[in-house]
């Protein structure tokens, strides 16, 4: 028999899977709200006029050079003052391990396979429902995982009560995986007093939090106010771990930066913990790529370009917040007899609709429109060319 016969083709992923349906599609008419990943209102990808100014002063004088397996000290150290603060004491004092990552899959697998290697009895509490490559990250790291209460079908809100017994409930020093802002697939976040709710139950129970924060800046536009939930856990006095991504927030999907964090209990321990961190990393990929690094360094590093960073990542929340009302609008102009509430009431790059498997099915079938079939439109891909489409289409199949 064939050496790989037995290989079986492996299931769609149920959202680049989607953006391969897209891109097959021929119609004209056709519209991706699936992948999260920021269009401009010509549906067009952008890079950010910060981003061309970092790549025009590093033309040219590019070494090729390997970085050190934890990855760019510079980038590292700016990822941290955004995180967790310009004057955070834990920087001050050196008890953040941290490594550049693969981006923010990248820092959440490192982190998975670290928990994995060093609490081997470990587990993780991952919210319902989460980002679908959660599951596979702590799956593949073989973390057992468990789930938590996070959204409320009815409300299209948050199941706080649900999701404080679910803490209550779960063994003392359980680790919890929490996004620290725009949750995805559902665009619901703790209210600050939620947050600061969740932080001292976390205390009472000695759990773990481990942020994934692939969207700050992106939720409210300002990247200090979408940290507030970790900001709360560290005047809390928690240790934490979070992951951090420059692929939305910054544009730079594709060059794959991100940052790994672990805060510690001291300067000595960090050191231990990062150089575990650079063990996992060499026999994986040895080091990280060399060019986001860069970018990022240069933008966050320069006072000039971080405050046009800072202006157009606002702009880009500020584009998605215009079209949640856009899109709302529309379907209650439409005479639709649901309510839409939630689209302007949750934030980030997602909507979750709350439309069924089948009515997306038929969304894509009939209208061209495609998004991941739990009812999640990536808020990015509406433009005010395709919204009043969009609109008499979900009012269509949702009516
Ligand atoms: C919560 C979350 N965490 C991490 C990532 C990974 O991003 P990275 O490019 O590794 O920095 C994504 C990407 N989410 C969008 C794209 C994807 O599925 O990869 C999405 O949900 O569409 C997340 O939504």
């Amino acid at each position: 028999s064939s050496l790989f016969g037995h290989v079986e083709p492996a299931p769609k992923d149920p959202i680049l899977g989607v953006t391969e349906a897209f891109l097959a599609d021929p119609s004209p008419d056709k519209v991706n709200v699936g992948v999260g990943a920021y269009r401009d209102d010509n549906g067009q990808p952008v890079v950010l006029d910060c981003v061309r100014e970092a790549e025009r002063r590093i033309a040219g004088n590019l070494n090729m050079e390997y970085l050190p397996m934890g990855g760019s000290i510079k980038m590292i150290e700016e990822s941290l003052k955004l995180a967790y603060g310009e004057d955070s004491e834990f920087i001050k004092d050196k008890r953040i391990a941290a490594v550049q990552a693969l981006s923010g899959t990248g820092a959440c697998r490192l982190f998975a396979d670290f928990q994995k290697r060093f609490l081997p009895d470990s587990q993780i509490y991952i919210p319902t429902p989460t980002w679908s490559n959660h599951h596979n990250i702590w799956r593949d790291a073989q973390v057992p995982q468990k789930t938590f209460t996070y959204y409320h079908p009815e409300s299209r809100g948050l199941d706080f009560s649900g999701l404080m017994n679910d803490i209550k409930n779960a063994p003392d020093g359980s680790f919890f995986l929490l996004h620290a802002c725009a949750h995805n697939p559902t665009g619901v976040d703790p209210t600050e007093e939620q947050w600061r709710e969740i932080s001292h139950q976390f205390k009472v129970k000695k759990h773990f939090p481990f942020f994934d924060m692939a969207y700050q800046g992106f939720a409210s536009g300002d990247p200090e106010r979408d940290a507030k939930a970790i900001r709360i856990f560290l005047e809390d006095g928690h240790q934490i771990g979070c992951a951090q991504s420059y692929a939305k927030n910054m544009g730079l999907y594709g060059q794959r930066a991100g940052c790994l964090s672990i805060l510690c209990e001291d300067e000595m321990q960090a050191v231990a913990v990062k150089s575990q961190l650079q063990q996992i990393a060499r026999p994986m990929y040895s080091n990280p790529p060399v060019h986001g690094a860069l970018v990022v360094s240069i933008i966050l590093n320069d006072p000039e370009l971080k405050s046009l960073w800072l202006k157009e990542v606002k702009g880009m929340a500020d584009r998605i917040i215009g079209m949640r009302k856009a899109l709302k609008e529309n379907l209650e102009k439409l005479g639709s007899p649901l309510s839409w509430e939630h689209i302007t009431n949750q934030i980030g790059m997602f909507c979750y609709s709350g439309m069924t498997p089948e009515q997306v099915d038929r969304l894509t079938d009939e209208y061209h429109i495609y998004m991941t079939r739990n009812g999640r439109i990536s808020m990015a891909g509406v433009t005010t060319g395709n919204v009043s489409y969009l609109a008499n289409a979900i009012h269509e199949v949702t009516k």
